[in-house]
C-alpha cells in the first residue's frame, strides 16, 4: 500500500471552512479526552495479538464464536494489566479491540451484573455482584421464550415456591415456554437471570427474576434438569451464542429470587412491589444504551460513505470534463448529508437520553416513581425511532457506495447486520412506539382536561389554528414550531379517532387497536422533533395537511434544503473526520482515512479463501466430470 493520501481527500480537508479537530474535541468532551482516546486506540493498534484476527466473515460459525471468546478474554486480561478503571477508557479499549464483533460476554456486563446490582436486595448484591464483576460467575438475561417475547405477561416459565424445602421449582411446561433467543446462554454462561411466573400459595403473582445456575462451576457441564443449546446462525451477532433452555422441574434456593422490590417470605407469603414494572428496569436501561449504539452505527456508515464519495469518480458532470467526484452530484449529497446531520442529532439525543435516565433512575432507586412512565415512554420512542432511522440510513450509505458497498470489504454490511437486530431486541420497534403512543394519548386527554404536562410534551396543548410564521431565514423558532404543530395535530387526530371509535360503542381496546396506524405516525412525528428543514421537506404532506404552510413557505423550504447541501459540501469530509474513527475501528476499504480505496480493495480480495488455489477442488469433483459427461453426450455434440 502506498503511504500517500488520495489527492481528492487532501483537497477536501484543506478547503474545509472549520477546524475538524475542534469539533472532535466537542464530541469527546475536550482535548484531553481526545488525546486519551487516541492513546488507547494506539495501544490496540500496536497489539500483535489483536491485529492478528481476520474479519469474522472469513470464519465459519464455530470459528466466529471461538475467536470472539478468545479475543474478549484477552481484552479482559489486557484491561486488568493496563489498570484501566474509568468506564470511558475501558469502553474505548473494548471498541478499538473488537470494533465489529459483538461480545459473548456483552449481556454479562450489560444486563446480568447491572440487574443483580439494581434488583437484588443489598445482601444479594453484596454476595453476587463481586462474583459477576470478577467473572467468577458468568451470566446473562433469559426472558424471551419460543412463544412470547413482546408480551411479558404471557411468559409461561413457572417458578413455584415449595415452603417445605425453601426452594423455587422452575419449569417449562410447554414447547412454547422454552427460553429461546437469550444471548450467551448456549455455550458461554454458567448463570442466568430468568424471568418466570411466580407461584406461591397456589396463586400466580406475575413475572419475577430469578438467579439460576445453569452449568457446573467445576467443569461447565449443563446442570441436571436443564436442556441447553444454540439456536443456530442469524443475520448478524456472529460471535454471540443465542440459545434455548428448557427447565425440567429444576430447583433453586428461595433466596435466588431477586427481592429488592417484591419478596417471598419463608412461609410463602408474597410482598408486592411498589410498582410491578420495576422488574422491567434492565430493559429500560438497555433501550437507553441502544440510542447510543444507533448513533455509533449510523455515524460509522456515514464516515465510510462520505469519504468514499469524495474519492470515487464516475461519469462526466461537465460534458467533456474530467470524471466527477460522486459527492458533487446533488442526488448523492441529498442521500448522504442529511444522514451526516442525523448522526450528530443522534449523538446529542443519546447524551440527553442518558442524562435523563441517570436522573430518573436514581429517583426510582430512592423510591420516587413519579417519572417512571415518562422515562419508559421516552426510552421506548427514541430506541425505536433511532434504530429504524439508523438502519434505513445505513442501507442508504451502502447503496450510495455502488457495487463496492455490497462487499464486506466496505464494512457496511456488518454494521447493518448487527444494529438491525436492535429494531427487534429489547422490545420490537412497533410495540415500543405504541408504548410511547399510549403515553401521548393519555397526556393529550390530560391536556384537554386542563391538567399540566411535563415539559417535553407541553406542545400537545398548543393552538392548532395558528399558522406558520416561517420566513426566508427558516429561523430555529419557526422550525421548532412547525414540528410541534405537526406532531400535536397528528396526536390530536389519532386521539380523536380513538375517541370516535369509543363513541361508536367499541370497547376501549378495540378503539385503541383501530387507531394504532395513525398513532404510530403521530409518535414518529413526536420523535422527529430532532430534525430541521430536510425533515419537513421529506414529510411535506404531514406538515401541509391543515394548511399550516402556504405555497411561498413551501418554496422557501425546498430552496433552503438545496442551499444547505451547498453549504455542507465543502465541509462534508471534515464533518465525518471529526468523529475521529481510526481505520482499524472502521474496518473498511472504502472509508480509509487516506482514501486509497482501490489498492485496499485489491489487496483485500487476495485474502479470499477461494484464492488459495488457482483451480478449486470443485473443478475436479464436479465441473470436470460434468463437462466430460456432456462432451460424451450425443445431443450436446450434435448441437456443437
Ligand atoms: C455498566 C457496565 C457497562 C458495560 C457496557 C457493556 C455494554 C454492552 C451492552 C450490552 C449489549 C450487548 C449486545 C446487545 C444484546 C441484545 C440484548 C437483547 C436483550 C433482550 O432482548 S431481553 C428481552 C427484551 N424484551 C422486551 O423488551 C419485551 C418487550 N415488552 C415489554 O417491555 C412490555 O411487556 C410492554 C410491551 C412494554 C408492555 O406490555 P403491556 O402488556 O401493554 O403492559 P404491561 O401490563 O406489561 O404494562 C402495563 C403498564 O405498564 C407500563 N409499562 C410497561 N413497561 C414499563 C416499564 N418498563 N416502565 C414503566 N412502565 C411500563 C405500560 O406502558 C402500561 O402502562 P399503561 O399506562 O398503558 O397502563
Ligand atoms: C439479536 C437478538 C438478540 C436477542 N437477545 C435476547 C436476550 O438476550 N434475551 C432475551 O430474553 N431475548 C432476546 N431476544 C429476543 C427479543 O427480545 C424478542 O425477539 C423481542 O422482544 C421481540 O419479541 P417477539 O420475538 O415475541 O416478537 P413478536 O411480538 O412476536 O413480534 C412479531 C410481530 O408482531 C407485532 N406485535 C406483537 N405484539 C404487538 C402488539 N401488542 N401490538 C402491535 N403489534 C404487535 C410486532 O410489531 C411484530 O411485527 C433477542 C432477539 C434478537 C433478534
Amino acid at each position: 500500500m502506498s503511504n500517500e493520501v488520495n489527492t481528492d481527500l487532501l483537497k477536501e480537508r484543506s478547503t474545509a471552512t472549520f477546524d475538524a479537530e475542534r469539533l472532535t474535541e466537542f464530541i469527546y468532551k475536550g482535548p484531553e479526552k481526545v488525546k486519551r482516546k487516541r492513546q488507547i486506540q494506539n495501544i490496540v493498534l500496536q497489539d500483535k495479538f489483536l491485529q492478528s484476527f481476520k474479519p469474522t466473515e472469513f470464519y465459519d460459525r464455530d470459528g466466529q464464536y471461538n475467536n470472539a471468546v478468545r479475543r474478549q478474554i484477552y481484552i479482559m486480561d489486557r484491561l486488568e494489566e493496563l489498570g484501566f478503571r474509568s468506564e470511558t477508557d475501558r469502553l474505548n479499549f473494548r471498541e478499538a479491540a473488537a470494533p465489529v464483533e459483538l461480545s459473548p460476554f456483552g449481556l454479562h456486563s450489560g444486563m446480568f451484573v447491572p440487574t443483580l446490582e439494581r434488583q437484588g436486595t443489598p445482601e444479594q448484591s453484596r454476595k453476587w455482584v463481586p462474583l459477576g464483576k470478577s467473572f467468577k460467575m458468568i451470566g446473562t438475561y433469559a426472558q424471551t421464550e419460543l412463544g412470547h417475547g413482546t408480551f411479558i405477561r404471557g411468559l409461561e416459565t413457572t417458578a413455584t415456591f415449595d415452603p417445605e424445602t425453601q426452594e423455587f421449582i422452575l419449569d417449562s411446561p410447554t414447547l412454547s415456554s422454552i427460553k429461546y433467543w437469550p444471548g450467551n446462554v448456549a455455550k458461554t454462561v454458567n448463570h442466568c437471570l430468568v424471568m418466570a411466573q411466580l407461584y406461591t400459595q397456589g396463586k400466580c403473582h406475575g413475572t419475577h427474576l430469578f438467579l439460576v445456575q445453569v452449568r457446573s462451576m467445576e467443569d461447565h457441564t449443563i446442570m441436571p434438569g436443564l436442556e441447553i443449546g444454540d439456536i443456530g446462525p442469524k443475520l448478524g451477532f456472529d460471535g454471540v451464542d443465542n440459545g434455548f433452555m428448557k427447565f425440567n422441574k429444576y430447583r433453586i434456593p428461595r433466596m435466588n429470587m431477586l427481592m429488592r422490590y417484591a419478596k417471598v417470605l419463608e412461609n410463602g407469603d408474597y410482598i408486592k412491589p411498589k410498582n410491578a414494572k420495576l422488574t422491567y428496569g434492565a430493559m429500560v436501561m438497555v433501550r437507553v444504551w441502544i440510542v447510543m449504539d444507533a448513533f455509533k452505527a449510523l455515524s460509522r456508515a456515514t464516515v465510510i460513505a462520505v469519504r468514499y464519495s469524495a474519492v470515487r469518480r464516475q461519469s462526466e458532470l461537465r460534458p467533456g470534463g474530467e470524471e466527477a467526484q460522486v459527492i458533487d452530484y446533488q442526488t448523492q449529497q441529498y442521500k448522504l448529508f442529511p444522514l451526516l446531520a442525523t448522526s450528530y442529532a443522534f449523538l446529542l439525543a443519546a447524551e440527553g437520553m442518558s442524562q435523563i435516565y441517570a436522573k430518573i433512575s436514581s429517583d426510582i432507586e430512592r423510591g420516587n416513581l413519579e417519572d417512571m412512565p415518562q422515562l419508559h415512554a421516552l426510552a421506548c420512542g427514541l430506541k425505536a425511532f433511532c434504530t429504524w432511522v439508523g438502519c434505513e440510513g445505513i442501507e442508504v450509505c451502502r447503496m450510495s457506495c455502488g457495487g463496492h458497498g455490497y462487499s464486506h470489504a466496505s464494512g457496511i454490511p456488518k454494521i447493518y447486520a448487527n444494529i438491525v437486530g436492535a429494531c427487534t431486541y429489547e422490545g420490537e420497534n412497533t410495540v415500543m412506539m405504541l408504548q410511547t403512543a399510549r403515553y401521548l394519548s393519555k397526556s393529550y386527554f390530560r391536556g384537554q382536561r386542563g391538567e399540566s404536562l411535563p415539559e417535553l410534551i407541553q406542545y400537545l396543548t398548543i393552538d392548532l389554528n395558528v399558522k406558520s410564521t416561517l420566513g426566508e431565514d427558516c429561523s430555529f423558532e419557526s422550525l421548532v414550531a412547525a414540528y410541534s404543530h405537526r406532531a400535536a395535530r397528528m396526536v390530536a387526530t389519532a386521539c380523536k379517532l380513538q375517541n370516535a371509535n369509543k363513541q361508536k360503542g367499541m370497547p376501549s381496546h378495540d378503539a385503541w387497536n383501530k387507531s394504532t396506524v395513525p398513532f404510530i405516525a403521530a409518535t414518529k412525528a413526536h420523535c422527529h422533533l430532532l430534525y430541521a428543514v430536510y425533515g419537513i421537506v421529506e414529510n411535506m404532506g404531514e406538515f401541509m395537511q391543515d394548511g399550516y404552510f402556504n405555497q411561498d413557505q413551501i418554496s422557501i423550504l425546498n430552496r433552503k434544503v438545496l442551499a444547505l447541501l451547498e453549504d455542507i459540501r465543502p465541509n462534508a469530509v471534515a464533518l465525518v473526520d471529526a468523529f475521529d474513527y481510526p481505520d482499524h475501528l472502521l474496518q473498511s476499504c472504502l472509508g480509509r482515512y487516506d482514501g486509497q480505496v482501490y489498492e485496499a480493495l485489491y489487496e483485500n480480495s487476495k485474502s479470499s479463501p477461494l484464492n488459495n488455489t488457482d483451480i478449486h477442488s470443485s473443478y475436479y469433483n464436479y465441473i470436470r466430470p460434468m463437462m466430460q459427461k456432456r462432451s460424451k453426450s450425443k445431443d450436446i455434440s450434435a448441437k456443437l
